[in-house]
């Protein structure tokens, strides 16, 4: 089973640039989150944290008890065996052919014979539907399938943490809608920690088992799919919608004055509806993830939105509402035994402030908040082996630490002003 990823009070800073601050998440073990934003907004960037390839200027990344960001370097040698990342070109060897590409961290880190090796290497070939194309070089073969040799090669030191970058850009829908099955089913067989992070909104609503979203420097929320895509925060609504008026412009910020004008003329964006999250493909095992997911999210089920409470409840099925004590939704009946509060919310992307068009950075005029309850991530495994990126940098770019206070947004749950 994968392991937890903890984020807390994380921030991120080039030179005068803020990236991020005070970022809280967690991973839960073995599930599915996607991590959302702008472009801009330092996804990237805090995927390469949590692997360790970049340090934060303050907070924690604890795995399996460990802190990476203040670990001994032996430390985090061990604690990036766990992880496996899938890089956005696949970040394959171009001269080798995929079986070479895919067999090259069991060469590099293991002392596996070359027989045990190809065992190894079919097995994850099989999985990702490569087999027939050990002898391609990269340069034979389409995005997708690079992303899927990519994926493969992730897979060969079975991972407990699998991070993605973008596992959908370049590819077309149906090619997507592939492979994101094909990240549910592996879920479902290798029942480890995956963050995608992602641009693609169907990916958003139909994979994960929880969504954050990064925005104006900081994690606006983080929690159970159904908070995010049920919430009715303009900047989520916008980017739920793909539509051009709101608060994220061109350079992530708009005049507020700009914002209500477009919502003037075009009208608010409606909070579109659910959708189902993608169930396994026949023949393979259930997701682990989802029976523990559905035990965390119903402990904390009345610390939610009302409208993410009544899309848990209509997924339960009448006896899962008989074993957990809940009502059907139209009743309105919630447990009968409360848990604790941990809601995996982050803080909802405060409305835009009078951001100016030139001023990306610009910090949110919002006072201290409370600490979230930390939320889960996950980063990246092994090295990539890439002609282009290599895996572990030794050395991490020069990095300063972030002026002036931590500031947080938080959130309106849905109705509230
Ligand atoms: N090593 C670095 N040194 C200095 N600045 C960096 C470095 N890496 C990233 N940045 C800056 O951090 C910001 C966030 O970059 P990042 O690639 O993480 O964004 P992103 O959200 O992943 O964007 P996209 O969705 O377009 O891929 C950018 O302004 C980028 O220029």
């Amino acid at each position: 089973m994968g392991v937890e990823v903890v984020v807390e009070g994380l921030s991120k800073s080039f030179g005068p640039q803020t990236i991020w601050r005070d970022v809280s998440l967690n991973l839960p073990q073995g599930e599915i989150s996607v991590l959302l934003g702008p472009s801009g907004t330092g996804k990237s960037v805090f995927l390469k944290s949590l692997v360790g390839l970049l340090k934060p200027d303050e907070g924690k990344v604890v795995i399996n008890g460990t802190d990476i960001c203040t670990c001994s370097e032996s430390d985090l040698y061990e604690v990036r065996k766990l992880f496996g990342v899938l890089f956005q070109d696949g970040a394959l060897f171009g001269s080798m052919n995929l079986y070479d590409n895919i067999a090259f961290p069991l060469r590099e880190h293991t002392r596996k014979s070359e027989s045990e090796i190809r065992n190894v290497v079919l097995e994850k070939m099989e999985m990702v539907g490569l087999i027939g194309a050990e002898d391609k070089l990269p340069g034979e073969i389409s995005g997708g399938m690079k992303k899927r040799a990519g994926l493969a090669r992730a897979l060969v030191l079975d991972p407990e943490i699998l991070l993605f970058d973008e596992p959908d850009s370049g590819l077309d829908p149906v090619r997507t809608a592939v492979q994101n099955q094909l990240i549910v089913d592996l879920n479902a067989q290798i029942d480890a920690t995956f963050l995608i992070v992602t641009h693609d909104i169907n990916t958003a609503r139909t994979v994960p088992d929880n969504i954050g979203m990064l925005y104006r420097r900081n994690l606006v929320m983080f929690g159970p799919r159904e908070v995010l895509l049920t919430s009715d925060e303009p900047v989520v609504v916008q980017f739920l919608n793909g539509r051009p008026d709101g608060p994220i412009g061109m350079s992530e910020e708009k005049d507020t004055a700009l914002v209500e004008a477009e919502l003037a003329k075009h009208g608010r964006p409606q909070v579109p509806p659910m959708m189902s999250q993608l169930e396994v493909s026949p023949g393979l095992p259930d997701r682990s993830a989802v029976h523990r997911r559905k035990d965390r999210v119903l402990r904390q089920l009345r610390s939610l939105n009302p409208s993410a409470q009544e899309e848990i409840l209509k997924s339960l099925t009448p006896q899962e509402r008989a074993q957990y004590g809940v009502g059907t939704p139209a009743t309105g009946s919630w447990p009968q035994q409360q848990a604790p509060a941990q809601p995996q919310q982050a803080p909802v992307p405060p409305r835009p402030p009078q951001a100016q068009a030139q001023a990306p950075q610009q910090v949110p005029q919002q006072p201290a908040q409370p600490a979230q309850p930390p939320q889960q991530v996950r980063p990246s495994p092994h090295p990539r082996q890439t002609e282009e990126e290599p895996v572990w940098p030794g050395g991490i770019q020069a990095e300063e630490q972030a002026a002036g206070g931590r500031r947080r947004w938080f959130g309106r749950k849905r109705g509230e002003q």
